[in-house]
C-alpha cells in the first residue's frame, strides 16, 4: 500500500494503552502520536514495548507531536485530513474535546475512544456533530514505568461499536478491521453500551478498590476473609445499575468477570488496574467516568448503591489529595 493510500491516524494519549495500539496501528496506517510528559523521551528514543502477546524488546518510535495543532500541521502526508482520531487519555469530563479540536476535519475524520468507563461519548457527539463516533471497551492490562517502557500482560481485546449505537456502523466497523490487520484482537459490537456495562463490572469494582487499598486485585482478595464478598457485592449492584439502562447482565456476569481474578490467584499474578498506576504516580483519577457516573445513573433509576456510593465518596477524596 503506498504511504498516501494508508489510512491517516493520530493517537491523542500516548500512555500505557496508546502505545499498544499506536504500535499496532503503525503496521498498517501513517501514525502520529500527541504525547505530553513523555514527549522528550519518545522523540528521542521512542518506546520499548515488553509484552506477552505481541513479544518482549520491541523498539518503536513514532512520529510525536506535542499537540493536536502541530499535528494538524504535521509534514506526515500533508494535506490529507485525519481519517481517525484515537483518544487513549484517562476519561476526565469535559477536557478533550477541545484538545483534539485542531486535528479534527467536519464529516470527515472518525473519533475513537479507547477508554474505560460509561457515559463518555456524548460530550464528543455534542462537539463534533459531523463527525463518527467510536465507542470501544478494552481489555489491556498494561503499564508505562518509567516514560517509553511499556509492560503488557496476557489480554488484548478491543470491542468496537458506533455512538451511539444506532448511527451507521460503517467507521466502526473500518477501524475494528484495521486493527485486526494490524494483528490484534478487535471485535464489531452492534450495542457497544453492553459491552461497556460488562467492563463496568471489573473497572468500577476493583479500580476504586485497589486505588484505595493500594493493593492488587489478588492482594485485596488475600487481606481479609471478607473482601471477595465485597468485591461480588458491588459487582451485584452493577450488574443492577446496568439493568435499570436495559444492558441485562447476570449475576453469572459478575461471577464471570470476579472468576477472572480469582484464577490469577494459584500464579501470583495480581492485576495492578489503572487508578492504582494513577495513585502511584500522583495523576487524577477517572472517577467520574468510571464510578460517579454509575451512581448518578442508579440515582436516576431509583437503584440503590450504597457501597458503591460509598465507593465513590472515597475515591473522591483520595482524588481531591492527588
Ligand atoms: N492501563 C490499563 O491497564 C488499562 C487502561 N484502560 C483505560 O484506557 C484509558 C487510558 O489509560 P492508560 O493508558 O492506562 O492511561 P495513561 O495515564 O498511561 O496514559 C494516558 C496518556 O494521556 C496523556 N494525556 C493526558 N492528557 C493529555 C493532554 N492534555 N495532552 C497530551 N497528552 C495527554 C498522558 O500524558 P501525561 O503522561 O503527560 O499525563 C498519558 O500519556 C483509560 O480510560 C483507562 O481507564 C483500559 C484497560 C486497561
Ligand atoms: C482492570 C483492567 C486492567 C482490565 O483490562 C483495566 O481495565 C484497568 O486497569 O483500568
Amino acid at each position: 500500500m503506498s504511504e498516501h493510500s494508508k489510512p491517516k491516524v493520530l493517537l491523542f494519549g500516548a500512555g500505557s494503552v496508546g502505545a499498544i495500539y499506536l504500535y499496532l496501528l503503525s503496521k498498517v496506517s501513517s501514525v502520529t502520536a500527541v504525547c505530553r510528559s513523555n514527549y522528550d523521551t519518545i522523540k528521542q528514543d521512542g518506546f520499548i514495548i515488553n509484552s506477552h502477546i505481541f513479544g518482549q524488546n520491541i523498539h518503536f518510535k513514532p512520529n510525536v507531536v506535542r499537540d493536536c495543532t502541530e499535528a494538524a500541521s504535521s509534514t506526515a502526508l500533508p494535506g490529507k485530513p485525519f481519517d481517525f482520531v484515537v483518544v487513549c487519555s484517562k476519561a476526565i469530563p469535559a477536557t478533550v474535546p477541545k484538545l483534539i479540536a485542531p486535528a479534527i476535519t467536519p464529516d470527515h475524520t472518525a473519533i475513537v475512544l479507547i477508554q474505560n468507563g460509561i457515559g463518555i461519548e456524548q460530550e464528543y457527539a455534542d462537539a463534533f456533530p459531523t463527525n463518527p463516533i467510536i465507542s470501544s471497551v478494552v481489555y489491556l492490562p498494561v503499564t508505562q514505568r518509567p516514560a517509553g517502557i511499556i509492560t503488557h500482560g496476557e489480554i488484548e481485546r478491543l470491542e468496537l461499536g458506533a455512538y451511539p449505537s444506532t448511527a451507521l456502523p460503517t467507521h466502526a466497523k473500518v477501524f475494528t478491521e484495521l486493527v485486526k490487520a494490524a494483528g490484534g484482537t478487535a471485535e464489531f459490537q452492534g450495542n457497544v453500551q453492553l459491552k461497556r456495562w460488562t467492563k463496568l463490572l471489573v473497572n468500577a469494582s476493583w479500580n476504586p478498590i485497589c486505588a484505595l487499598t493500594r493493593c492488587t486485585d489478588i492482594e485485596f482478595m488475600s487481606s481479609s476473609l471478607s473482601s471477595t464478598d465485597f468485591v461480588f457485592a458491588i459487582m451485584m449492584e452493577i450488574v443492577e445499575v446496568a439493568r435499570a439502562y436495559g444492558a441485562m447482565l447476570s449475576r453469572d456476569d459478575a461471577e464471570f468477570q470476579l472468576g477472572r481474578a480469582k484464577a490469577r490467584i494459584p500464579k501470583s499474578a495480581g492485576v495492578e488496574p489503572s487508578m492504582l498506576q494513577d495513585v502511584r504516580a500522583g495523576r487524577k483519577m477517572e472517577v467520574e467516568a468510571i464510578v460517579g457516573n454509575v451512581v448518578r445513573m442508579a440515582e436516576g433509576k431509583g437503584v440503590k448503591v450504597p457501597k458503591l456510593a460509598a465507593l465513590y465518596v472515597l475515591a473522591k477524596g483520595l482524588d481531591a489529595s492527588l
